[in-house]
């Protein structure tokens, strides 16, 4: 696989400046300075700097990684402007932090990469084939079917290298000709830091453009830098071959101790201002080789002389064409509207997925059904957790009488208490389960692997038996040990009601957690809305105040209780305690008899699950659009 060279790809930079306005207010931040430098093909360009210099930050812009800020200055590939929807084609980026699926082994995990970014036509001997090649290039073989795992889930898995290697092999499927990694190294031993880097190295030698941000690197390490850009604030303290950056810090008046790492030499004098400034002037002046941009007029302006095929490959050749089919490559009216492209947040498009839809949400389908398959525990707790509520629920009101001073009021109490249980138990847990998911969905459809569309199908998918087979049970055990009207078709209405509201209730929590950015916020608002909705379904409150009367048409609850409620009363009879016969539907709660009767009050409630659901689909998609999830 290192040795399948597509075409060579140079991403040059010049003048870079990245600026923030910051949240709290006051001027914009400008955290990159005019930046110059390139990524060159079959080389590794290793960026350092210290904590806050500006390395993450100067990754993601060249990456074309989302960001929230205004970029400056060019970013050309091969020599012409980036076009950032071609360019994520061809690049890859595995940020600081390895956001994976923990109950996927290594294998499993690299495999669902390969089908989602490959094209869907391609044999899946050659996908196989493509897995056994990242596999054997990072030295996963081992490993490859052990469980990635997760401390916090308390899941044995592999170690943090191996972890390193599986997303920087996740990225390798789709073979990228430039890849960008935030600190690969950072975390690992040194010996395992060194045969992360020999790796990278080996890919570099293999074609690629490699681009990598590190932190204290050995000697071993750094003597493995092709180029080296040193930063100090978002600005060069040192940009050119590695060879050269010793030489600069001693013409500027810092000659490296003998026997000393140069990497904490350096980052030692910078933390001098006077020294930093020293330094950087130096560095202006010296302007080494790596700055320098290639030739714009020039179209094959790249290493190899493979410059067709690169443009291509980065979706340039398009655009270099004007109206009249005319080369425009160093024209400054193409050159300006690309940059200002790549400025705009809003223009960062992701990697469009290359493989249908339906073929997605299988992929996706298949993934979380193992993955609950691995966490029989998971699952387990949840069949516990309903058994138990259903149980607690059929003791409380074992067996109710048919009087009317008893038997009416704790059918009342009983239904809601029910409600209650089903509002809280599956609302919550989709939260918490969005939780684990979003780091791994933001990445995932970030990198364009899937549409959140597809996520969303598959978890439907992949929900709806369960949720079923929970919630029939929760109703059978509810229903029969209580004593409701024994009655077939009123046991099917209510075991119908419980399964849309167990739904309904699902999806508010995952609308809640979509809507929130931080799981606390999740819970407050959850909670809130429930114990509004809760208030108004007539059993709490007789005499709604006017001004909250729009809440109870609005509220799922309300259809399923007054649906509940009509469909255990109408049509039964109750005794009071002089033995008076009273019919039920003359029992039912003014306050709970909404006017309606049980086929449209579950019309209603059907009718809130849909617009719930599509509600929460929407907001996916918006909060995806936004960079928000
Ligand atoms: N959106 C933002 N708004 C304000 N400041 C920001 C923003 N993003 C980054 N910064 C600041 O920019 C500076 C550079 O951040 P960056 O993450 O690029 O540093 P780094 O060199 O990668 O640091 P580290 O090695 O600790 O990861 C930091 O001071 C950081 O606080």
């Amino acid at each position: 696989m290192t040795t399948q060279q597509d075409a060579a790809v140079e991403v040059t930079f010049q003048g870079l400046t990245f600026t923030v306005q910051p949240r709290g207010g006051g001027p914009p931040l400008e955290l990159l300075k005019g930046l110059s430098g390139a990524v060159r093909s079959g080389r590794c360009l290793a960026i350092m700097g210290a904590s806050g210099a500006g390395k993450t930050t100067l990754l993601d812009v060249l990456a074309g990684h989302d960001y929230s800020g205004t970029v400056g200055g060019k970013v050309l590939v091969n020599g012409r402007p980036r076009r950032l929807k071609a360019f994520l084609r061809i690049s890859s980026y595995v940020q600081q932090r390895d956001v994976l699926m923990a109950a996927a082994t290594v294998r499993e995990a690299i495999t669902t990469a390969a089908l989602l970014k490959l094209p869907r036509a391609m044999p899946a001997t050659e996908k196989r084939a493509r897995v056994d090649g990242v596999l054997a290039d990072m030295e996963l073989e081992g490993c490859q079917h052990t469980l990635i795992g997760d401390e916090l889930q308390n899941m044995k898995g592999i170690s943090g290298g191996q972890r390193r290697r599986v997303s920087v092999g996740i990225e390798l499927v789709k073979q990228p000709q430039v890849l960008f990694l935030d600190e690969p190294t950072s975390g690992l031993d040194s010996e395992m830091a060194v045969s992360m880097m020999e790796t990278l190295l080996r890919l570099a030698r293999g074609g690629r453009s490699v681009c990598l941000s590190i932190h204290q690197p050995n000697s071993i390490i750094t003597g493995m830098f092709d180029d080296f850009m040193l930063l100090v604030g978002g600005r060069a303290a040192y940009a050119g071959p590695w060879s050269g950056a010793v030489d600069l810090f001693a013409s500027a008046g810092f000659p490296c101790p003998q026997y000393r790492n140069p990497t904490d030499h350096f980052l030692s004098v910078l933390r001098d201002a006077e020294a930093t400034d020293a330094v950087v002037a130096c560095q202006t002046a010296a302007a080494p080789a790596l700055v320098e941009l290639p030739s714009m007029d020039d179209g094959e302006g790249k290493p190899g002389g493979k410059g067709k095929e690169a443009d291509e490959e980065a979706g340039l050749a398009g655009v270099a064409h004007n109206k009249g089919g005319a080369l425009e490559v160093g024209g400054s009216r193409a050159w300006s509207a690309h940059a200002a492209g790549d400025a705009a947040p809003a223009a960062v498009e992701a990697e469009r997925p290359r493989v249908p839809f339906a073929f997605q949400t299988a992929v996706l389908s298949v993934r979380m059904l193992r993955n609950w398959g691995r966490n029989p525990m998971m699952l387990a707790a949840e069949a516990v957790q309903y058994l138990f509520l259903a149980l607690f629920v059929g003791l409380v009101y074992l067996q109710l009488s048919d009087s009317v001073e008893t038997g009416v009021p704790d059918r009342l109490s009983s239904l809601w208490f029910v409600l209650a249980i089903l509002s809280f138990t599956p609302s919550y847990t989709a939260m918490v389960s969005w939780d684990s998911e979003r780091l791994l969905v933001r990445r995932e459809t970030g990198q364009g692997m899937y549409r959140p569309a597809a996520w969303f199908a598959a978890k439907t998918l992949t929900l709806l038996p369960v949720s079923v087979a929970q919630t029939t049970t929760f109703a059978v055990i509810t229903y029969w040990m209580v004593g409701y009207a024994a009655d077939a078709g009123r046991f099917f209405v209510y075991v119908a009601l419980l399964n849309m509201f167990q739904l309904t209730s699902e999806t508010l929590g995952l609308l809640c957690a979509l809507c929130t950015s931080r799981s606390t916020y999740a819970v407050i608002l959850l909670t809130f809305v429930l114990l509004v909705l809760m208030t108004f379904t007539g059993f709490l409150v007789t005499a709604i105040p006017p001004y909250f009367g729009w809440i109870k048409w609005a509220s799922y609850l309300n259809y399923t209780y007054a649906a509940m409620v009509n469909n255990e009363f109408k049509g039964v009879t109750f005794y009071s305690a002089a033995d008076v016969v009273v019919p039920g539907a003359d029992l039912v709660p003014s306050a709970v008899n909404n006017g309606l009767g049980v086929l449209a009050n579950g019309m209603a409630a059907l009718g809130l699950m849909v617009a719930t659901r599509l509600t929460a689909f929407l907001v996916l998609l918006i909060m995806h659009r936004l960079k928000k999830i």
